[in-house]
């Protein structure tokens, strides 16, 4: 029901995604802009936009550790809705520990502090990696032991402790998904332990082969990005009274290397699937859920996933097929 309200011109909220040049933040601006018009999302990030993108809606450099610029952005173009997107994820994260503790915690404050300070509806993504060895992983609610054991686990435990307590404190606007790993056809992910099931795509269609850097029996929650997406605009547009919690689980479906391989070798049955694995990547994988329990997400604002894993295999075939029929055609 979500999909019905329409909004006056009046009552569009204006919105700033940062970090949007990552894997998620484009496809958010899309399907945000589609919602609210062009104008009203603009997109940031500290890297230069590709051309597509920076012809596509309003693009402005934001670095989240600027907290004047941030300001400056947040007055000027009178944003009443923040999708924090930036961060450095679980692989880079632990390669650059520092730099993660920066943007993850320190950037983190600035945001927070800007939402509260200007009546922003915030939403910040959490992760499965917000849990750790000690938690129950088959399935992980959202109420259980949370302690990580990467900087990005810890900083957004952190995230979700520091929104939950300014709306108590504050009474900010804080809302907050727990996404699974999320696979995506035409953006490419950032450095996180779950890229192995977007890049096996990329190599089958291009080469037949697929060298894995997980173990073949290791089994995370994922799901296709257009049901993030969508799960994130839901969210955001509920009514505070349905919302019991500011923090949510949502899943999709679970699988392990081998379960994928499976599948995708329903399309190209001559995949060659072999293995290295990467230890710090399988150890962080190894502490995180293997299956995710959202119920609380569906029971109170009605999140439901489309995408299970036969639609995602051939959603991401179709997508990467059809862009390399046109690669090959020019
Ligand atoms: N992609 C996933 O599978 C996944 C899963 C769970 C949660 N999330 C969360 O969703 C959010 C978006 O994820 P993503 O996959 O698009 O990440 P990504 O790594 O692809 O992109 C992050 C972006 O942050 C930007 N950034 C880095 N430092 C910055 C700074 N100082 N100021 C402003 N921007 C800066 C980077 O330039 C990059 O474009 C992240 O918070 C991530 O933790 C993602
Ligand atoms: C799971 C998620 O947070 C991210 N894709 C990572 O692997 O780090």
């Amino acid at each position: 029901s979500f999909h019905s309200v329409s909004f006056s011109e009046t009552d569009h909220p204006k919105v700033l995604i940062t970090g949007g040049l990552g894997q998620l933040g484009v496809g958010l601006a899309k399907l945000l802009r589609k919602r609210f018009g062009k104008n009203n999302v603009i997109l940031s990030d500290i890297r230069k936009p590709p051309s597509h993108v920076f012809h596509s809606g309003p693009f402005i450099y934001s670095d989240i550790l600027d907290y004047k610029n941030l300001r400056e952005i947040v007055v000027n173009n009178r944003i009443t809705w923040l999708v924090h997107y930036s961060a450095l994820l679980s692989a880079v994260g632990e390669s650059n520990v520092a730099l993660a503790r920066a943007v993850n915690i320190t950037g983190l404050h600035n945001i927070l502090d800007i939402a509260a300070e200007h009546g922003l509806r915030l939403f910040v993504p959490s992760t499965i990696g917000a849990f750790g060895p000690t938690s129950p992983r088959n399935p992980t609610p959202d109420l259980c032991v949370q302690r990580p054991r990467t900087i990005y686990g810890v900083s957004k435990v952190h995230a979700e402790l520091m929104g939950e307590y300014y709306h108590h404190r504050y009474g900010l606007d804080f809302r907050c998904l727990r996404y699974p790993g999320i696979i995506s056809a035409d953006s490419q992910p950032g450095g996180g332990t779950t890229d192995y099931a977007v890049q096996i795509f990329h190599d089958a269609v291009k080469t037949g082969k697929f060298e894995c850097n997980l173990k073949p029996d290791t089994q995370l929650p994922m799901m296709y990005i257009d049901d993030c997406l969508r799960a994130t605009l839901e969210v955001m547009e509920a009514p505070a009274e349905i919302l019991s919690m500011r923090t949510y689980n949502i899943n999709a479906m679970s699988f392990t290397p081998e379960e994928l391989a499976q599948e995708v070798r329903k399309q190209l049955p001559d995949l060659q699937m072999t293995y290295e694995v990467d230890h710090i990547r399988q150890a962080i994988a190894d502490s995180w859920p293997m299956n995710f329990d959202d119920s609380n997400a569906r029971n109170d604002w009605g999140w439901k996933h489309d995408y299970d894993l036969p639609e995602l295999v051939q959603t991401m075939f179709n997508f990467i097929g059809s862009e390399s029929r046109v690669a090959q055609a020019n």
